[in-house]
């Protein structure tokens, strides 16, 4: 039964970040994840979000961006203290947003060294902030050429060595196309450690609708694992946002919508993120 969240860094962007928060509502989203807000001041965003009672599901570790910038730190050996202070940042900012998830991206590394790093680090920021929930992404290769996460049996080794239970998978069902073309088959391998989804159509990363992934299965196959864990939209709308939002009328109301509050339980099988949300905190 999936709870839908926009992704705010890719859809309504044709409206300036603080007005997003209300269009995402008024279309029927309930929730919101966004990649890099360390540009917009937070008392600003929090009063957008609050406003428009949005809870803000997931941000990303500072500095990624999409203008060629670099695509996190943790997995570089030379860049251990970098990624703490990105972190330590990430932290502040999830605390005053209230924020449920933050995504930790690797870099672009291979090796054994880069593994060790990266497990070191997240072994430091789990024990650094066990309130909050940490994920890691499987990014394909084609769309991000040389990223160390690339892949779910990898993601596996990872989250068994850290073995913290405030880290899990970010299963994004995009990527596993591209990586495995098999979207069902990559869930039902792995899916038991998903903290946290995110769609979009195959190809092009439009709208999750009449594309090589078959969403109503997917969605069939997530209510029937019993996820009560968030869904959020990342995909790059093929017009205006609004004009592409058909299938979230369609899926939300096939599915039907859950409570807001995450209270129903979850399978013992699967890991889930803490709900404790972190405690409000200032500034960036
Ligand atoms: O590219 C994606 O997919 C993401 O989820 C970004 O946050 C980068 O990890
Ligand atoms: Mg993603």
């Amino acid at each position: 039964m999936p709870r839908f969240a926009a992704n705010l860094t890719m859809l309504f962007n044709e409206l300036p970040m603080l007005q997003r928060f209300g269009a995402a509502r008024r279309a029927g989203f309930k929730g919101v994840e966004i990649l890099f807000p360390y540009d917009i001041p937070l008392p600003d965003m929090r009063a957008s979000a609050r406003r428009n009672r949005m809870e803000i599901v997931l941000i990303n570790c500072p500095p990624p961006n999409w203008a060629g910038g670099p695509l996190g730190f943790a997995a570089i050996p030379e860049r251990k203290e970098r990624f703490r202070r990105d972190f330590e940042r990430a932290l502040r900012v999830a605390e005053a947003l209230s924020v449920r998830h933050i995504h930790i991206m690797s870099g672009k590394a291979e090796g054994a060294a880069a593994l060790d790093c990266f497990i070191d680090n997240l072994r430091w920021a789990a024990g650094r902030a066990p309130h909050a929930g940490l994920t890691i992404e499987p990014i394909n290769p084609i769309d991000m050429p040389g990223y160390f996460m690339s892949d779910f049996d990898l993601a596996e080794t990872v989250l068994d060595a850290v073995a913290a239970p405030n880290l899990g998978l970010q299963f994004d069902a995009y990527h596993a196309h591209r990586i495995t073309g098999d979207v069902i088959g990559c869930w039902r391998r792995h899916g038991h450690r998903a903290h946290h989804i995110q769609i979009a159509g195959m190809p092009g990363r439009h709208e999750p609708v009449d594309g090589e992934i078959n969403y109503t299965e997917f969605f069939q196959v997530l209510a029937e694992d019993g996820y009560d864990g968030w869904v959020s939209a990342e995909y790059a709308p093929r017009t205006l946002t609004e004009a592409g939002l058909r299938w979230l009328q369609e899926f939300g109301k096939a599915q039907g919508q859950p409570p807001q509050d995450g209270s129903r339980p979850a399978p013992a099988s699967r890991g889930r993120p803490l709900r404790r949300r972190i405690a409000p905190g200032t500034g960036s």
